[in-house]
């Protein structure tokens, strides 16, 4: 693909203690795209999105939103990290869907969304509001725009809180496995939303247990284990033709465990 891509990642390096994360990922994504991030438990598939959105710093490597360097300015001749309020505006311009959809219980559902808009582009709440109905309709809960998150399920808080990240006007989005933390049977709702976004044409990486959605929503598909991309392909590629022994290995215990899974229920 040519042109300057959303996100840029470059031989991007973290390390926790004596454990290296990340060790050496880039990847691009190009406008428009959808990439979704498969691997091992303990692989550095969230690491990797929680860098780019900086809620980790990272120890190598660059990372660039529509060309602009994340996190740090050339001055001087150094690099140099952004003052706090460089990197809040930077994130604004990111959305980040979490495992734990993290709302404010104390707020409505509306406010929720509202408040999202306020904090990062400065706009009056009675601006935003009208913005928020409208991101609250698209995933299917304007009628709940009066409730509190604990009166809703997880799977609508989750929702909430896709509206949340699409108030500021993200020009990618990121999913840290927005259904682990779900009953099975609410999964889908969440899902429905997600896909719906990718066909409207969203930027997004999407880190995901989900095999068959991550097949299902990806242009293309990033296979990581231990803090490396292993394998990246289209989702045919992935998943019908592995090359790597990892991936073929990491699929056939996934297969396995669908299969148990589903003679078990
Ligand atoms: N804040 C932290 N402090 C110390 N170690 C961490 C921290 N965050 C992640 N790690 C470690 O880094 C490694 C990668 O974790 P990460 O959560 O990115 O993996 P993952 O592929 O998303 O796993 P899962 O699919 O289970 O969520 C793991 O060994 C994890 O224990």
């Amino acid at each position: 693909m040519s042109g300057t891509p959303v996100l840029r990642i470059q031989d991007v390096r973290k390390r926790f203690g004596d454990h290296q994360a990340l060790d050496g990922v880039s990847l691009d994504v190009h406008e428009g795209e959808v990439v979704t991030v498969i691997g091992p438990s303990g692989s550095g598939k969230s690491t990797l999105v929680r860098c780019v959105h900086q809620l980790e710093s990272i120890d190598g490597g660059a990372m660039y939103l529509d060309g602009e360097l994340l996190g740090y300015e050339l001055r001087g001749g150094h690099l140099r990290p952004l003052p706090d309020r460089r990197v809040a505006a930077q994130r604004g311009r990111m959305g980040m869907v979490f495992q734990q959809f993290n709302l404010f219980p104390h707020w409505s559902v509306l406010r929720n969304v509202v408040e999202a808009q306020v904090a990062v582009h400065g706009r009056k709440p009675e601006e935003a509001r009208e913005q928020a109905l409208r991101l609250l309709e698209r995933v299917g809960l304007a009628g709940r725009a009066n409730a509190h998150p604990r009166m809703l399920s997880g799977g609508q808080q989750q929702r909430v809180a896709i509206a949340r990240a699409l108030a500021t006007h993200p020009r990618i989005m990121l999913f840290d496995e927005p259904t682990s933390a779900l009953d099975p049977e609410l999964v889908d709702e969440v899902l429905r939303v997600v896909l719906d976004l990718a066909r409207g044409g969203m930027t997004m990486i999407i880190v995901t247990h989900e095999m068959s959605f991550a097949r299902e929503v990806a242009d293309r598909c990033v296979f990581m284990e231990a803090g490396r991309v292993v394998e990246t392909g289209t989702p045919e590629e992935i998943f019908d033709n592995p090359v790597s022994p990892r991936l073929r290995a990491f699929l056939s215990r996934f297969s396995g465990r669908a299969a148990s899974e589903e003679i078990a229920s």
